[in-house]
């Protein structure tokens, strides 16, 4: 895998959302450094999904902006997102047909220059953009994980590597940002160590900056750089695991305040 994108500063700034008399984001501001891994975490219902709704295009904010580099994403389509190279992982796997690789390609079409009609005349210089593009997914399967499992049917595979096809598919869109949803749920202690080593990484290997959201608080400590703490739609905390496990603000959202212990184990 090479290195050395270029990768733009994710600043969301101030972003409010709402639905119907709820208010679901509340004025959030949080910086995803280049080539970081920062962390979105918060009890349930703190707005983690929202946020990621809006990231992506699927949400639009009340007020606020969300800039990447130079880009404004809130007016943006999600596909016009994805162009600009922020891929998203979900929480609930999607896949069930094909072959790993298939599903690989698919998550290559953005890139993919030539047409319907093209491919299916099999052009020459089609071929050729094909091949390229299945050398590559091949390359990101292996980094995965998930080079065995190239040409295995996606329902033959474990519950463990379906979500490494989730992860591997948004790698083939060659994103500068990743936004992975809940990647090690449902997933065992070995699982989760394991992908947590795939996404470091990843991350290392590629340079892109990575938000993750994710309820596994040991995990999220532990591979984290950087962590946003969200709590009824509003940003409570932010900093290093360090000073974000210690914030009493944090203790007391995820505790109820009942006791002074750092928050580091898993919350559900
Ligand atoms: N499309 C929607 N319509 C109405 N309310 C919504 C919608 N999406 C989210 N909400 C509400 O916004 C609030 C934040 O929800 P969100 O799903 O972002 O939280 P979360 O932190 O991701 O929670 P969880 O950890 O349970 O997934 C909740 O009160 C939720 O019910």
């Amino acid at each position: 895998m090479s290195a050395g994108i270029d990768v733009p500063e994710l600043r969301v700034h101030d972003v409010t959302v709402r639905f119907a008399g709820l208010t679901a984001l509340d004025g959030v501001s949080f910086t995803v450094a280049p080539g970081s891994i920062h962390a979105l975490v918060g009890p349930n219902g703190a707005g983690k999904s929202t946020t990621f709704n809006v990231l992506s295009g699927v949400y639009r904010v009340a007020s606020g902006s969300v800039r990447f580099g130079d880009a404004e994403l809130t007016a943006l389509a999600p596909h016009r997102i994805a162009a600009l190279g922020i891929a998203r992982t979900f929480q609930n796997i999607v896949l069930t047909r094909g072959t790993v690789a298939d599903n690989l390609m698919l998550g290559r079409h953005t890139l993919t220059r030539a047409g319907f009609l093209t491919s299916a005349l099999r052009l020459p210089h089609v071929r050729g953009e094909q091949r390229a593009h299945r050398e590559r997914v091949r390359e990101i399967a292996d980094f995965t994980g998930l080079g065995a499992r190239f040409d295995t049917p996606v329902s033959l595979l474990s519950y463990g590597e379906r979500k490494r096809v989730e992860l591997a598919r948004a790698l083939c869109m060659e994103p500068k940002l990743l936004l992975l949803d809940e990647p090690v749920a449902g997933l065992n202690t070995a699982e989760r160590a394991a992908m947590a080593r795939t996404v470091a990484s990843v991350r290392d290997a590629l340079g892109l900056s990575v938000l993750i959201v994710e309820h596994d608080m040991g995990l999220v400590m532990r591979m984290s750089d950087e962590v946003t703490v969200l709590d009824f739609g509003r940003r409570i905390s932010g900093g290093t695991p360090q000073q974000v496990q210690r914030d009493p603000a944090v203790i007391a959202a995820y505790l109820g305040g009942a006791t002074d212990a750092p928050v580091g184990e898993e919350t559900r």
